[in-house]
């Protein structure tokens, strides 16, 4: 798929989720996390409308991915709220909405699970307890299969795959959960070029259908089409809200710093904040 018709989809991708009155996807306010008592996100306040496509990014040990996985009650607060689709987090319970692809293939470590197997381990948090897949369920496997391109390594084990395939695999699990909601941590980290055109076309399909995916990413190549929105960390505060940055911008570069505290939340239509990087 060209970046021009990737970039097509996106705008398309823009409209179902954004219905005037609808719940954010996803909102944070105040967020304040530590680890030993050692301040990570220090008051992240971020409103992530439904059917955007967001891209968190920033230095190495900023709080991205602590971000993230705040977001999904993977680790406690030490302040602040997050409310997921309208509903505070400690009484969220429609998990089936929301996909996650973690930094690493950790599904079906040390087990020889098939590509197939993990990739329909996404649909657990959808299916009530004992109940089988139906052919609905096979089909929405297939289909995300075919999204990635795996449909020929369906019977094989995951640990057979390259890195670039099994991170292929996860995002494959995602979509056949077909989430509303959607976390990647680090989807293109490790992957060769054409594994990463692979995930982008995937990744369009997902936005194409009205998703809302939020990205942690260090810099946005392939993607690049795709992003609504940057949110720019530095040392656990927003230091960028607002238009994407340029692919190889030196805000989106681990190591470069930003000197303007900012966290005024900006529409993804919104001019872009100056900015003003501190060469490292
Ligand atoms: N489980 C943990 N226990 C203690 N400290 C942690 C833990 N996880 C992360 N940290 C620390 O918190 C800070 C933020 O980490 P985080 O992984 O959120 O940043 P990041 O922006 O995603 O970094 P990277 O780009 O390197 O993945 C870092 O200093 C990191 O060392």
């Amino acid at each position: 798929m060209s970046t021009s018709m990737l970039g097509s989809l996106s705008a398309r991708a823009a409209a179902p989720g954004a219905a005037a009155g609808a719940a954010p996807a996803v909102r944070v306010a105040g967020l304040t996390v530590a680890y030993d008592r050692v301040p990570v996100l220090r008051g992240v306040d971020l409103d992530v409308p439904a059917g955007q496509t967001l891209a968190v990014m920033g230095p190495n040990g900023s709080g991205k991915s602590t971000l993230v996985r705040a977001m999904l009650g993977l680790v406690a607060p030490t302040g602040g709220r997050i409310d997921l689709h309208g509903v505070p987090l400690r009484r969220f319970r429609d998990w089936g909405r929301i996909g996650y692809v973690p930094q690493r293939l950790s599904a079906g470590g040390g087990v020889p699970a098939t590509v197939r197997e993990v990739v329909a381990s996404g649909q657990v948090a959808r299916r009530r307890r004992l109940r089988l897949p139906t052919a609905a369920d096979r089909a929405a496997v297939a289909e995300a299969l075919e999204a990635v391109g795996l449909t020929g390594r369906a019977r094989d084990s995951v640990h057979e795959l390259s890195g670039g395939q099994q991170q292929r695999v996860l995002i494959a699990r995602a979509l056949a959960a077909r989430p509303d909601t959607v976390f990647m941590d680090e989807p293109m980290a490790g992957v060769d070029s054409a594994n990463q055109q692979a995930l982008a076309e995937a990744i369009t399909r997902l936005t194409a259908r009205g998703a809302t995916v939020v990205l942690v990413l260090h810099e946005t190549g392939p993607l690049e089409p795709l992003i609504q929105r940057s949110v720019v960390l530095s040392e656990g505060t927003v230091v960028h809200d607002g238009a994407p940055l340029a692919p190889e911008g030196d805000c989106a570069r681990p190591g470069h710093d930003h000197v303007h505290p900012h966290a005024d939340p900006a529409p993804p239509s919104a001019v872009p904040d100056l900015e003003v990087p501190r060469r490292g």
